[in-house]
């Protein structure tokens, strides 16, 4: 079942604190950017891979994927002030897709079970998310004041990807954006607009590389597969 990937990857990585687009910091010698993109160059249902990047790492972009034989990358299209903006542009560019998986570039331990499942109940259901259990016991907090405990069999961390059949989200991006409304995910423009979303369950690998403790933690579980391997 064939699929287009659009990669948020325009971000500024302030939490991460390095200088510089945090996707080009590495692990095991190699950029998370391409450690992610290989991913799915390696995922025979992944027709083409669509970048959102800032202009000026554009060059720096195209050697990545020159020194890693990332053929799969058709576009490079130019993202905006937040994710969802960048996401937009990159949707644009996939017109005539018919199914399509927002990941964002800071997650590169996503494995490929996931992914076709992701795919599958997408083509069926209209859209579905990777997420993972919650693992703390969770509550409900205003102004430094618990106000109750939320039943945590209810609750799900949301990761990416996120798979949509490709109208599908795109209608639902453009009404969010003709109602200024700005989300974290592409789920939440779809809840917006009355969609179904399913949930996949992912692995707690699926980190994203957001502050310093997740790099140690991304080697360890490259150390983990090795050993694995
Ligand atoms: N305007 C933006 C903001 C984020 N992203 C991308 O969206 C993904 C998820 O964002 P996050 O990891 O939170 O990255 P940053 O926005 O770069 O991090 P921070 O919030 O710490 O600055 C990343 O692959 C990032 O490059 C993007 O394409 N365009
Ligand atoms: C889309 C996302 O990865 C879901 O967990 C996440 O919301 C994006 O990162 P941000 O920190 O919210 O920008």
């Amino acid at each position: 079942m064939n699929y287009t990937v659009v990669l948020p990857a325009a971000g500024s990585g302030k939490r991460m604190g390095a200088e510089g687009n945090k996707l080009f910091l590495k692990l095991r010698g190699k950029p998370i950017l391409a450690h992610t993109l290989e991913v799915f160059q390696q995922d025979e249902w992944c027709e083409q891979i669509i970048l959102a990047i800032k202009e000026e790492e554009r060059h720096l972009i195209k050697v990545c994927l020159r020194e890693y034989h990332l053929t799969k990358v058709t576009k490079l299209v130019v993202g905006g002030k937040e994710r969802q903006h960048s996401v937009c542009e990159a949707l644009k560019a996939a017109e005539g897709a018919e199914l399509v998986l927002v990941h964002d570039a800071a997650r590169p331990f996503i494995q490929q079970q996931v992914i076709h499942k992701l795919v599958e109940v997408a083509a069926e259901q209209g859209g579905a998310v990777a997420a993972v259990k919650a693992k703390d016991t969770m509550k409900l907090v205003r102004n430094g004041r618990v106000e109750e405990t939320i039943d945590r069999e209810t609750l799900w961390a949301i990761q990416t990807p996120q798979a949509f059949r490709y109208q599908l989200l795109v209608d639902a991006a453009k009404q969010a954006d003709e109602q200024g409304f700005v989300g974290t995910d592409e789920a939440m423009l779809a809840e917006r607009a009355g969609l179904p979303v399913y949930i996949v369950e992912s692995s707690y690998d699926n980190q994203k590389m957001t502050t310093p403790e997740d790099l140690v933690l991304g080697e360890l579980i490259l150390t983990r597969r090795e050993e694995n391997n």
